[in-house]
């Protein structure tokens, strides 16, 4: 049985591809500091996977707790790393922060990758790296513009550091571009557990429609599209999560024809933010308390996905709708207030 590190395994789509990867037969690590995330995710995980799963609570920033994960693990196959933070506000306040924590992680794994010789290395990038295109359906050939925040930098630069150091190893790398990972597992024992006042369209949803917001603002009705509002290709975690899957079997059976390749993930689908509450309603029968207010800085009117090389090559098919990527995420929000003591009293885990 291969053995895969996840780092950020606590995390949201960490968490769900652990669940994903034991599910197709992989042994699995976490390592995750818990800086941004919640330890009782992985009781979700075994709860719904039923095998244990090992954290390392490590910085990964610590080069030398992270080397020790590695002499305790040397038969490592592969690296899926998540483990950054991701906040693009807070990005743009303390961008030396996120320079330090993304990127020296990054570099503190790579070193441990040659010296361990593992053969696999899958990076979590986003499609931030495209910044506002000119096509609203980029391709993994659309070029790159520059970075609308520092966080989107490390992506940038995450993927140029990957680039140079696979010509210069020859590890086996894939860049895997998310577009807006949305809902929670079906059996809703683990999903999105945002800090602080959610700055994402659907968790700002389910807080409003259960009451923890009083009211949702919707930034800006005035885009060039087709209701106004911007534009954006929501796809299913548990989509998302199994793409890591199949990119580690990608890996595995030397599909890998240039040594680093990169894919979009997303459902090919544009949605505005109207037709996403609207979905919401129809699934949920709440009615949403919203407002339509300013558009907010910084912000792209519209991207989604070309797919295809994600389809094609890995074999990946994003079948979830957008029905039930609402309806997983409000089962989940329903269920986070019902067991709000579990997180409350693993929160106090929590650094
Ligand atoms: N969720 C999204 O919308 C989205 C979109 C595009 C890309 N991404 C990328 O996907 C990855 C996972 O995102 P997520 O939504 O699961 O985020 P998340 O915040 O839920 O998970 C990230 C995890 O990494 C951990 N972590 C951060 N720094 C660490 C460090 N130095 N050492 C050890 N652990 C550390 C955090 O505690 C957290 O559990 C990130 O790299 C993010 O940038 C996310
Ligand atoms: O309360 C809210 C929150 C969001 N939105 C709108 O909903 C859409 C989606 O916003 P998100 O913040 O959920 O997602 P973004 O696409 O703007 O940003 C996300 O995707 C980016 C990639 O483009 C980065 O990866 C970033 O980290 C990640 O948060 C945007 O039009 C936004 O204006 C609202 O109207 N109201």
């Amino acid at each position: 049985m291969k053995k895969i590190m996840v780092t950020g395994g606590t995390g949201y789509i960490g968490s769900h591809t652990l669940v994903d990867l034991i599910e197709n037969g992989y042994d699995v690590i976490s390592v995750d500091n818990n800086s941004r995330s919640n330890p009782a995710m992985l009781r979700g995980v075994e709860k719904i996977t039923g095998k244990p799963v090992k954290n390392y609570k490590v910085d990964l920033c610590n080069f030398d707790d992270t080397f020790a994960i590695f002499q305790e693990n040397p038969d490592i196959s592969g690296i899926i790393h998540f483990a950054a933070y991701k906040a693009v506000g807070e990005s743009v306040e303390k961008p030396l922060m996120y320079f330090e924590n993304n990127l020296v992680s990054l570099i503190n794994l790579l070193k441990c990758v040659q010296e361990f010789n593992v053969p696999w290395f899958v990076f979590s990038s986003s499609c931030t790296v495209y910044g506002n295109p000119d096509h609203s359906m980029v391709t993994e050939e659309t070029p790159p513009k520059p970075a609308a925040s520092p966080y989107g930098y490390t992506k940038q630069m995450g993927e140029q550091i990957l680039g140079e150091f696979q010509k210069a190893s020859n590890v086996q790398t894939i860049l895997l571009r998310y577009f807006n990972p949305v809902g929670a597992h079906p059996s809703a024992l683990i999903g999105e557990l945002p800090i602080g006042k959610p700055q994402n369209l659907v968790p700002a949803i389910t807080q409003t429609a259960i009451g923890k917001l009083p009211k949702m603002m919707v930034f800006g009705d005035d885009y060039p599209t087709r209701d106004g509002s911007c534009v954006r290709d929501y796809i299913h975690v548990c989509d998302i999560a199994h793409a890591h899957t199949l990119a580690i079997q990608y890996l595995e059976e030397c599909r890998n024809n240039s040594g680093c390749e990169v894919f979009n993930l997303g459902t090919g689908n544009g949605v505005t933010v109207l037709e996403a509450i609207h979905a919401f309603e129809k699934v949920s029968g709440v009615k949403l308390n919203y407002e339509i207010g300013p558009r907010r800085p910084g912000d792209i009117v519209a991207i989604y996905a070309n797919n295809d090389k994600a389809k094609s090559r890995l074999g990946w098919d994003p079948a979830r709708s957008l029905d039930e990527m609402m309806d997983t995420a409000w089962r989940w929000e329903l269920k986070l207030k019902n067991d709000e003591q579990m997180f409350t009293s693993a929160k106090s885990e929590l650094n």
